[in-house]
């Protein structure tokens, strides 16, 4: 499979004589290829991307990127450390303002229309910073009540959020006591208490132990199956093989590739695909003075 075809039209750019056929990498929605006016874009598309920059200074790390998420998807975002996945995420959940372009969230526009967007989304942040001097079960609660939830239905969710998290015994302890591993949990309960549509998570594995991703993953796959979308950002591509159905490669603020998981990977491993595209492999025989006696 040509990877060069497939940078091409993710970006927009795909060539005339790729007209027989539908482009292998297509990161526009059916949409926008203008077919089928029945469904409303607003809902067939979880999360749009439009020619989406940002710099610091003079600096630009995203580079004018566009990307549809499809509704009802499970959608991985990988790529190398600084190839501008937080940044892009953080554009797309309105935590940062884009330097150019836009980003809606369900055909509502995240940067004109913030509130409305941001009552779609259930964000984990990277590098989360949590209230920490709150209990566990204060901090969902917390979370609940700005979202505007009654007391009694943010009650009823931060209970099932920490049974579901397996924090029940330490809902009363505080936050800033917890492990690495329950700090990313109760982010993650605190990010899904209001019930969004779309689920936008920052290597919501890191520092989680096998057993709780588990439980994570079929709680994500249930939310899919019943009509929502996640998108996670994750450096290990074993994991976004086995638990997503779409993928994109960023590297150096670009999209090399989006499209299914089979698409992307074709015959190989994503692994493979992805150190195949974004390269930097490095060809040595190792640190001559480690190990040496
Ligand atoms: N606030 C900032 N000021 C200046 N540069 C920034 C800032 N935030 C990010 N960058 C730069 O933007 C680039 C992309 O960073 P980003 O955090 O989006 O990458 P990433 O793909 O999420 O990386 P990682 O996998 O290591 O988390 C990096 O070169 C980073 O140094």
């Amino acid at each position: 499979m040509d990877r060069d075809t497939n940078h091409l039209s993710t970006t927009g750019q795909q060539p005339a004589s790729d007209a027989g056929g539908p482009p292998p990498f297509d990161t526009t929605s059916p949409d926008r290829q203008g077919t089928d006016a029945a469904s409303a874009p607003s809902v067939r598309e979880a999360i749009r991307i439009d020619s989406l920059s940002r710099a610091f200074g003079d600096r630009e790390v995203v580079h004018g990127i566009d990307l549809t998420i499809p509704s009802g998807s499970m959608y991985g975002l990988v790529g190398r450390n600084g190839a501008g996945k937080t940044t892009t995420l953080s554009m797309a959940t309105g935590l940062l303002r884009p330097t150019s372009g836009s980003v809606s969230i369900r055909g509502i526009d995240v940067w004109q229309r913030p509130r409305e967007a941001k009552s779609l989304v259930g964000v984990l942040p990277d590098g989360v910073h949590l209230f920490d001097r709150l209990t566990g079960r204060q901090l969902i609660t917390y979370a609940g009540l700005l979202h505007g939830l009654d007391k009694e239905t943010v009650s009823e969710r931060s209970e099932d959020l920490l049974k579901a998290m397996d924090l029940t015994d330490s809902a009363n302890t505080t936050v800033t006591d917890y492990s690495a591993g329950m700090r990313k949990k109760i982010a993650l309960a605190s990010a899904m208490v209001h019930a969004p549509k779309v689920l936008v998570l920052d290597e919501p594995f890191e520092s989680v132990d096998p057993v709780s991703a588990s439980n994570i993953r079929d709680i994500l796959a249930g939310f899919v199956r019943n009509g929502g979308t996640v998108v996670v950002s994750s450096h290990v591509m074993d994991l976004v093989q086995r638990m997503c159905d779409h993928v994109a490669i960023m590297n150096q603020g670009s999209i090399l590739a989006a499209g299914t998981v089979d698409e992307v990977r074709g015959e190989s491993s994503l692994e493979d695909v992805f150190v195949d595209l974004v390269g930097g492999r490095v060809e040595s025989e190792g640190i001559s003075w480690l190990g040496t006696s």
